[in-house]
Formats: structure tokens, sequence, C-alpha cells
């Protein structure tokens, strides 16, 4: 449903998007993550049809974004939710939209409920929102045009927990509806638990992608038990690489082969799980660290 070929961007000298290449399967919810400068909004503006590419190119419904018939009604975009018109309300704008994509009124309605915009809410002019609703109307703007594809640029930004809750769960059921949805992130958790597939980019350029099951899977096993220092022989031993967090160990094998060289050993374990979230944080700090700006720094 969407397909990234080669993209790059130049800016002058400065390459902001480096030949980046990947697709979003229908069904399928992709996170885009990368630290702040990566080159995610670029990515998307061109995806969009916003900012030509220097090369390379993005296809969406098996077409470039501006070779869409009618890309409101097919592709729902949200790259910059302080973007709305701060004199008109949350209503008026979604109106507004609605005509130039050729959608009822009723729709109008339909769309704020789905994002949970209150009638008063939907009355206030878009100045006087918190960042959350401004989020709220701009997802709102996305969905107006029941489109199959959707493209948002940090769309938890400004939600509070609640907000970010909601949100995951209006994105999973757009997919498992059938739906496509990139969306990115500067912050691993906010996507990991809705995305499907994650595609990581540092300075312009993909630094890991595939399926958050095999990319967690890379993350290693966390282990703790009541003698790390004793399980750590015993792993340097069995010749597995083993390396220490602030909470315990992270082993480069399966839990089964930790759990086995503890249990022989009589050392008891307090926690043994695949990867998890820990994991695949430290991954991404790591894969990132080289490519974000404190990276510069350091
Ligand atoms: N029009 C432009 N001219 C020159 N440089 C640009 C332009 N637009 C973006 N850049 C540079 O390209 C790089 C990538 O920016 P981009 O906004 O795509 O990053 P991002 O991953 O979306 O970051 P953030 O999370 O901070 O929004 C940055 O270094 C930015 O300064």
């Amino acid at each position: 449903m969407i397909r990234v070929e080669n993209l790059t961007k130049r800016y002058g000298g400065f390459t902001a998007v480096d030949d980046i290449s990947f697709e979003v399967r229908p069904g399928s919810v992709v996170g885009f993550l990368g630290p702040n400068g990566a080159g995610k909004s670029t990515a998307m503006r061109m995806m969009t049809g916003l900012t030509p590419p220097t090369s390379g190119r993005t296809t969406i419904l098996g077409q470039p974004y501006r070779e869409l018939h009618n890309p409101g009604r097919q592709v729902g975009v949200m790259l910059d939710a302080s973007a709305q018109h701060p004199g008109r309300t949350g209503r008026e704008v979604l109106r507004v939209a609605a005509v130039s994509i050729g959608v009822s009124k009723a729709r109008v309605e339909e769309a704020l409920a789905l994002v949970g915009l209150t009638d008063e809410e939907a009355g206030r002019r878009v100045r006087n929102y918190s960042l959350g609703m401004r989020q709220r109307l701009g997802i709102a703007a996305a969905l107006l045009g029941e489109p199959q594809v959707l493209v948002l640029d940090e769309p938890a930004n400004g939600l509070d927990p609640q907000g970010i809750h909601w949100m995951r769960g209006l994105l999973r059921r757009f997919a498992d509806g059938g739906g496509t949805v990139l969306l990115s992130s500067h912050l691993l958790h906010e996507v990991q638990i809705v995305a499907d597939d994650l595609v990581m980019i540092g300075r312009g350029r993909i630094v890991a992608m595939g399926s958050k099951e095999e990319l967690l899977s890379r993350g290693g096993t966390s282990v703790s038990s009541t003698d790390d220092a004793r399980l750590v022989q015993l792993l340097q031993a069995a010749d597995v690489p083993v390396s220490r967090t602030g909470s315990g160990l992270v082993v480069e094998a399966e839990p089964r082969v930790v759990g086995e060289i503890a249990a022989r050993e009589s050392v008891v374990l307090l926690e043994l799980r695949s990867g998890g979230s820990e994991g695949l944080e430290e991954m991404f700090l790591g894969l990132t660290a080289a490519t974000s700006r404190e990276g510069d720094a350091a």
C-alpha cells in the first residue's frame, strides 16, 4: 500500500534523507522511529507530495501521491497538527476540509466523535485548543475522507497517557479493518505496543527495520537472579554473550538456554524474559546514539 524506494533528499551539501526503502502492507501499522532531526518529517513530506525528492520515489495505493485521483479520500495525512487555522473552530476546520475533498457535513460529526472531541470543544476556536486537542483535530481531519491509508507525523505528541492509549486503539482498529498506517515517533514506547513493524532511522539512513517480534528477539533475553555474578560466570563458561544492565543481565540467547544453565547450577532466577521493551529500548538508543545530536556532542 505504501512503497518507498530509494528515497533521498539533499539540501545543498546536507543529506536529510539518504536512500531509504521500505513498505507498509495493508492491515499493518508501521512505526517510523528516529531521534530529532533524523529525517522522518522530510521523508513523510516527500511521501505525500509536499517536498520533491532529490531522487527515489514513493507510491501509495500503487501511485505517487500527487497522481492519486482524490488523495483526500484515499490517504489521511497529518504532518503538523499546529498548522490548523487558529481563528476557526474545530468544526469549521473540518467542514472546510470536508468541502474540499467532497464529503458530507454528517461525516464531520462522525469524525469529531471518532476522536472524542465534544460538541463544546468542536465549537471552540483552535487557538484555544490544548496540544492534545489539536492532535485529535488533526487525526479527525486525516480520518475525514474515510481513507485506506494513514500517514501521521508524531500523532502522539502532546497526548496524555489516556490519549495515547486511545490513539493506539484507534490505529489498531483501523489496521485490523484492512487499513494501512505509517506513524512516526521519536519515542520507542509510544509506537512499540501498536506497531507490527518498525523502521528506525538516524541521520537520514535506515539503521534497523523488521517485524517488532524480530527486533524484540534481537534485543536478547533479560534475566536477573539472586546471584548475577555467578550467573555471568556460568554463561561466559558456556560461551554465551552476556552484558550487565542497571537491573540485571541481557543475554544473547533464548530464555530456555539461560534457564537451563541456571537450573543446572541451582542459580535462582528472579526474572527471565525474551527481549522485552528494555532490550528494544537499549537497541534503539544504541542504534541512534551514533546518529543523534547528543551522539554528535559525545
Ligand atoms: N528545508 C530545509 N532546508 C534545509 N534543511 C532542512 C530542511 N528541512 C529539513 N531540514 C533538515 O533535515 C534534517 C531532518 O529534519 P526532519 O524534520 O525531517 O527530522 P525529523 O526526524 O522529523 O525530526 P523531529 O523529530 O525533530 O521532527 C534536519 O537536520 C533538518 O534541519
